[in-house]
């Protein structure tokens, strides 16, 4: 009950860089921090020239500790700032990730609604990883590169031919930075795919363990995902031995630059071109100056997978845009319309139902009948609004489902899937549907649902926790707990899809009584079944054929109509299609007729 209408898509990184953008005041203050940071980052260099050029040639020792005290109350300062610059930081990224996270859920949701395959851990784990690179030491490189040529600028100062060498070395290094990011690229792209392939599988496969404990599958399922597993430690490591080569030669490289720098600097002192204290200092700057290229080096590896996480969330917000909010109608008395409808499964365009066109007075309790295949179940998910129509209209008291809000639908409309489909949790939570559990309306849903004393009986009553897709209870109990589920909170639309497929005769019973109960609350039904026990207490039939309606009506009429239909080839010209034989439904019909 959720799929409501979606807003026109934006631009594929629009969401997360105006997300991004919202925290332009922090990202102003960190550069500001930066900037007070790298000036005083110049202080140890001119410290050095100080003492070497002033303090060791004039021997005053006052100058000295003058110097030294200004040293440390810059430090001590450079100090306080580098604490705050990382609180804003962290600041920003929980901001950050409170902004998103929602959404991203949401988006996942609809992705999973959608194609059913998206490992829903996976965007959020995207999003811790943006998050970490951009509030770690990344971030705080981006704001310290553009001090560079400040840095540059004083070597300069210093003497040009130290200027132009420390220029010189910082492209080299910037290029070797690039080259490593380059070549592992690829490999580490491919690495993050089959990582998230092989987790994926992993998960979904070891999810059916029932299965492959019984037959012996696991030798087989583990060779699959095994191929997955070693491609991308293969691939990682072929990204790291790359890597590895080059970051060897960048260090050695590294130390050579500043060794030189000390040369040259050393040579210009031989020559009488400049003092040793600008040597020294010159030595310390060019460092400083080479600081952030480490840091980039050290965050490109990561960035690959970075920007791979960025691709993947920008893709899923894309082709997720938020849900439209819908309107609060008025409480529906729960007369059910379904115009012209045409679906299907929301990866697919081809539908797999066309045509079902059919009206259900306030407190009518409609059955639908059909081979397997036929389209029940997608009629079932359209009628909660879990599909949406690919066209026509379900309406609820005249107002189409995807108008609504779909918070405000769903808890007006009570669904019973096939796989019933409960979650970890305790039993009354489970029938709260996870919101705020009101006792009364906890036990009065499980009282409708005929499952209230079954409850009682579980070692903790309403409060036995349950596990994953509802651990701990037997299919039967399973179906009868997510019914109660269905009727919790006064619905005025219960939509069961087979929900006497796991019951035994004295569950069939219970099941009877309760639709009883529900009829005479008022609640308009539809039932999805095999079983021909639940077409008594239909109202009115529905019948299903390949995805089309072979006929609606009366539960009476119908009945005749299919018992005509199955004496004599069909004439009647208000019949869509020839209807096949149902077996279940002929029994019924004839037994109903003899009795
Ligand atoms: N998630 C899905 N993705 C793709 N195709 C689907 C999906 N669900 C159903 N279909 C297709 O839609 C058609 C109708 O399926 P549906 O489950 O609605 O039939 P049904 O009448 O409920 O069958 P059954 O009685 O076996 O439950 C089938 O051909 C099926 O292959």
């Amino acid at each position: 009950m959720t799929a409501g209408k979606s807003r026109p898509a934006e631009g594929a990184h629009g969401e997360l860089a105006r997300a991004l953008l919202t925290y332009k005041r922090s990202f102003v203050h960190i550069g500001v921090f930066s900037g007070v940071i790298n000036i005083l980052m110049l202080a140890p260099a001119l410290y050095m020239l100080q003492v070497y050029d002033r303090v060791l040639a004039s021997g005053n020792e006052m100058t000295l500790l003058m110097l030294t005290v200004i040293l440390l109350g810059m430090y001590a300062l450079m100090g306080a700032l580098e604490w705050v610059r990382s609180l804003v930081v962290l600041r920003l990224g929980t901001g950050f990730d409170r902004k998103l996270a929602p959404r991203i859920y949401d988006a996942t949701f609809s992705a999973n609604l959608k194609t059913g395959k998206l490992n829903a851990a996976q965007p959020l784990d995207d999003l811790q990883q943006l998050r970490q690179f951009a509030t770690g030491q990344s971030l705080f490189a981006l704001f310290d590169a553009p001090w560079f040529p400040v840095y540059v600028l004083v070597m300069f100062y210093f003497h040009p031919a130290l200027g132009w060498f420390a220029l010189g070395g910082t492209v080299v290094l910037m290029g070797v930075a690039w080259l490593n990011e380059r070549v592992s690229r690829p490999h580490l792209k491919k690495a993050g795919e089959l990582a998230i392939n092989s987790r994926r599988d992993a998960g979904a496969n070891l999810r059916n363990a029932e299965v492959i404990a019984g037959m012996g599958m696991l030798a087989n399922l583990r060779r699959r995902w095994a191929e997955q597993h070693l491609g991308y430690v293969r691939e990682q490591n072929l990204a790291s031995a790359r890597m590895a080569k080059i970051q060897g030669w960048n260090k050695a490289l590294r130390m050579a630059v500043q060794s030189l720098a000390l040369g040259l600097g050393a040579w210009l002192v031989l020559e009488n071109q400049m003092t040793a204290g600008m040597m020294i200092a010159g030595s310390i700057l060019l460092g400083r100056a080479l600081a952030p290229i480490d840091q980039i080096m050290g965050a490109s590896r990561q960035w690959t997978q970075v920007k791979e996480a960025e691709r993947r969330l920008s893709q899923l917000l894309g082709d997720f845009p938020p849900l439209a909010k819908g309107m609060d109608f008025p409480r529906p008395a729960g007369n059910l319309a379904v115009e012209q409808l045409l679906a299907a499964p929301p990866s697919q365009t081809q539908p797999v139902l066309h045509g079902i066109n059919f009206k259900l007075n306030a407190g009518e309790a409609l059955v639908v009948i059909g081979p397997s295949g036929a389209g029940k179940t997608t009629l079932a998910r359209c009628l909660v609004n879990a599909w949406p129509p690919l066209r026509g209209k379900v309406r609820l008291d005249s107002a189409p489902l995807d108008q609504w809000r779909p918070e405000a639908l769903g808890a007006l409309v009570g669904y019973l899937p096939q796989d019933v489909q409960l979650f970890a949790g305790t039993v009354a939570e489970n029938i709260a549907r996870f919101g705020e559990v009101d006792e009364a309306k906890v036990i009065a849903a499980a009282q409708m649902a005929g499952v209230h004393e079954l409850i009682l009986q579980l070692p903790e009553g309403y409060q036995t926790r349950l596990g994953e897709n509802g651990m701990g209870l037997s299919g039967g109990q399973r179906q009868r707990v997510g019914l109660a589920r269905a009727l919790y909170g006064e619905p005025c639309l219960v939509v069961l899809d087979e929900p006497n497929a796991n019951l035994d005769e004295a569950g069939d019973a219970m099941l009877a009584e309760a639709i009883g109960r529900m009829k005479t609350a008022g609640i308009t039904l539809v039932l999805i079944t095999h079983k021909p026990n639940i077409l008594k207490q239909a109202d009115k039939l529905l019948i299903l054929h390949a995805g089309a309606q072979a006929d609606f009506g009366p539960m009476t009429e119908v009945m005749q109509r299919m018992q005509r239909g199955a004496q004599e080839p069909p004439r009647s010209p208000g019949r869509v299609m020839p209807l096949p034989p149902y077996g279940t439904a002929m029994n019924f019909a004839q037994r109903k007729e003899g009795a």
